[in-house]
């Protein structure tokens, strides 16, 4: 099952490309531009990473996004990420990138961008792995910072797919940033929104109803309001959990507590994720394979969740068939 579970063609669509920052590739980063870091060496690192919440973990996250400065940088961090795909039979990936967290330290927005499309483009050619990017704001900053975000994209729109929201969860309700999704949506972006990942399900109908997004990333306290698992069920709105995430920030104290079986036995559409792999002790594969030790997940459940993945992307109904073909021999073969 392991290796049927490593190989089967699968699609990532909730992967902060800040968070795929291994400790060896901050140190060689901070070294080259000069940056102090809090730590000795890379076991430091990783016995920094000890979680208690969200904002235990975002503080080290945008602590360590500061060794980014240059194209290249943005470059390596993606194309990094990337070679890991290609090793996971992950075939298409829908990336996030938080602008503000590199505009706030005087890089340029196109700085970023264009390093991680460069990225993109190469993996699309030596690796066939396909993408999309998702701009997503910091909820912790103002709409109005989040208005002058959207006012930069413009010049990149054919490259950004969607707009997200993600950061310090808890006081931050959707409804803060209901008239810069407005916006967005009217120019044409499909929408996102990290929701009830650790604040209530409440976050989640607010997302629907005021954001109007398309997907909900996380969403596990769904499970909180039968009303809203009905709603997600019916209206078959893709939820992107990420397992290793949930465990390393305490929203479940045990892999064996974790939701999403539950919701896949009551008809969610959940596809599983990785979050910031560097950081949660692994990815997509890794998250997959602790799900199904910790819930038993038969190997009907992996296939619902590898399509899942494609059908909840934003990819062509053409890409898509393409795409559940290929899992359909996978499985005639294996
Ligand atoms: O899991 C997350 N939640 C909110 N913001 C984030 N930024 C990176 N990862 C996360
Ligand atoms: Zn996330």
């Amino acid at each position: 099952m392991l290796d049927f579970i490593n190989n089967i063609p699968k699609a990532e669509l909730h992967l902060h490309i800040e968070g795929s920052l291994e400790p060896e590739l901050m140190f060689s980063l901070a070294q080259k531009n000069n940056i102090k870091l809090p730590y000795k060496n890379i076991q430091e690192v990783k016995d920094a990473y000890n979680f208690t919440n969200l904002q235990s973990f975002l503080d080290l996250y945008y602590n360590g996004a500061k060794v980014l400065i240059t194209q290249q940088d943005f470059y390596d961090l993606t194309f990094e990420y990337l070679k890991k795909c290609h090793k996971q039979k992950i075939l298409h990936t829908e990336i996030f990138f938080d602008p503000q967290t590199h505009t706030h330290r005087g890089i340029e927005f196109s700085t970023v961008l264009n390093g991680i499309k460069q990225a993109l483009n190469d993996a699309k050619n030596e690796f066939k792995i396909s993408s999309k990017l998702i701009m997503c704001f910091l909820r912790h900053l103002s709409q109005e910072d989040a208005f002058k975000t959207l006012e930069q994209a413009l010049e990149f729109k054919e490259d950004i797919i969607a707009i997200g929201l993600d950061s310090s969860e808890i006081g931050n309700p959707p409804s803060k940033f209901e008239k810069v999704f407005k916006k967005a949506k009217e120019l044409g972006f499909k929408l996102v929104a990290h929701a009830g990942e650790e604040a209530s399900y409440e976050y989640i109908n607010e997302a629907l109803d005021l954001l109007e997004v398309n997907r909900i990333d996380h969403g596990v306290q769904a499970i909180q309001n039968e009303q809203l698992m009905k709603r997600l069920k019916q209206m078959q709105i893709a939820l992107t959990v990420c397992p290793l995430s949930n465990t390393k920030l305490k929203v479940f104290e045990t892999m064996q507590e974790h939701n999403i079986k539950k919701m896949l036995d009551f008809g969610i559409n959940v596809t599983i994720n990785s979050d910031d792999p560097a950081y949660f002790g692994g990815y997509l594969n890794e998250n997959f394979i602790a799900v199904y030790k910790a819930l038993d997940l038969s190997k009907q459940q992996i296939i619902q969740l590898a399509k899942n993945s494609f059908n909840s992307s934003f990819i062509s109904i053409e890409e898509k068939q393409d795409y559940i073909k290929q899992i359909d021999e996978f499985v005639k073969n294996n």
